[in-house]
């Protein structure tokens, strides 16, 4: 079967500035596939090519076997699109908004249904503007899904949500994509990503610098390991500046009353051995496992969180 969604080689600039250079990817019908990147990397770029929103300067793009550039209107109908900080007439109501939306498509979802699925039945008829940040989200995200599309596109997600309100967002898209539409997440949040997405493809500089399910990509990047010990109370404090001297020892940092300790594949062994010759025995070992953080960091040099820097 083809994948839902191919980009090929994916151009775009606005002016001189080049927002994406060279991007490719695909994804498979059921998937989450989730697009992570530091800001300005290009994310919502890509996206709105895909929604036909903008046009590229070069490459190929498929939604449905359609090209979005040249066929928006044949992508529009079976593609929802929920936008970074969605505008809505301010004066509309929860209610409104979503029957408005839904008198936009054939087959719509039942727009009570989704009020009630993102917690929003209280405030149906509340205007736009008196919601509260993470309510206007929830009501993009319930725009988004009203036309019942096969394809959803999910520009952060949760930005502005509370913990539990993230969570329940989270059951909500793990039921969408159960009901077998495929969804496209961009998200800033490595937790999100890790928990919903089959696969995700990490942008950088407007190219794909990484992509891969996050097990496989926290499992390939592995290159250093890194593990805390506690050594018991009065060894000596040349004890551990001497594994630093170890050829399978990068650093050893001290943190709390713990060392941390970083180095190749057998940093562990080769540390506890010299220790060992010493008569010195750790009184814990725990291994610190990798996360997508973790490779985030790695590939993009960037910290996921990071706030928008002005040139
Ligand atoms: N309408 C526009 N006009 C001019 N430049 C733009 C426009 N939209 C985006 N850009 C620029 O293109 C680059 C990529 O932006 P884009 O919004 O695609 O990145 P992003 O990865 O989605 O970022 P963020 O995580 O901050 O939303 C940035 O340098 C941005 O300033």
């Amino acid at each position: 079967m083809s994948p839902v969604i191919e980009v090929t080689n994916l151009r775009k600039s606005y002016g001189a500035n080049v927002a994406v250079t060279d991007v490719s990817f695909a994804v498979e019908r059921g998937e989450i596939f989730g697009i992570l990147g530091p800001n300005g990397a290009g994310k919502s770029t890509v996206v709105e090519c895909l929604a036909g929103l903008r046009q590229a300067d070069g490459g190929a793009l498929r939604v449905l076997g359609v090209d979005p550039q040249h066929d928006p209107g044949a992508v529009r109908p079976r593609l929802g699109i929920q936008l970074q900080e969605a505008r809505l007439p301010p004066r509309l109501r929860v209610r409104e908004a979503l029957e408005l939306y839904a008198s936009f498509y054939a087959d719509p979802a039942d727009p009570m249904e989704l009020v009630r699925m993102l917690g929003l039945t209280e405030k149906q008829d509340t205007a736009f503007k008196d919601l509260s940040g993470g309510q206007q989200q929830r009501l993009s995200i319930a725009l988004a899904l009203v036309g019942n599309p096969e394809v959803a596109v999910l520009d952060e997600l949760t930005t502005g949500l509370d913990p539990q309100a993230r969570r329940d967002t989270w059951e909500l898209i793990e039921r969408v994509r159960d009901s077998g539409v495929t969804i496209v997440l961009v998200t800033h949040f490595m937790d999100e990503a890790e928990r919903l997405a089959d696969r995700v493809a990490i942008i950088d500089r407007g190219r794909v610098v990484a992509e891969g399910s996050p097990a496989a990509l926290v499992s390939g990047t592995e290159r250093r390991r890194t593990f805390r010990m506690r050594l018991p109370a009065g060894t000596p404090a040349d004890v551990a500046a001497g594994l630093t001297r170890l050829p399978d020892v990068d650093t050893v940092v001290g943190v709390g009353e713990e060392l941390e300790v970083t180095g190749g594949a057998r940093v562990l062994p080769a540390t506890i051995l010299a220790l060992a010759e010493g008569d010195v025995v750790p009184d814990e070992i725990r291994t610190l496992s990798r996360s997508l953080e973790d490779v985030f960091v790695d590939v993009t040099g960037a910290r996921p969180d990071t706030t928008e820097v002005l040139p």
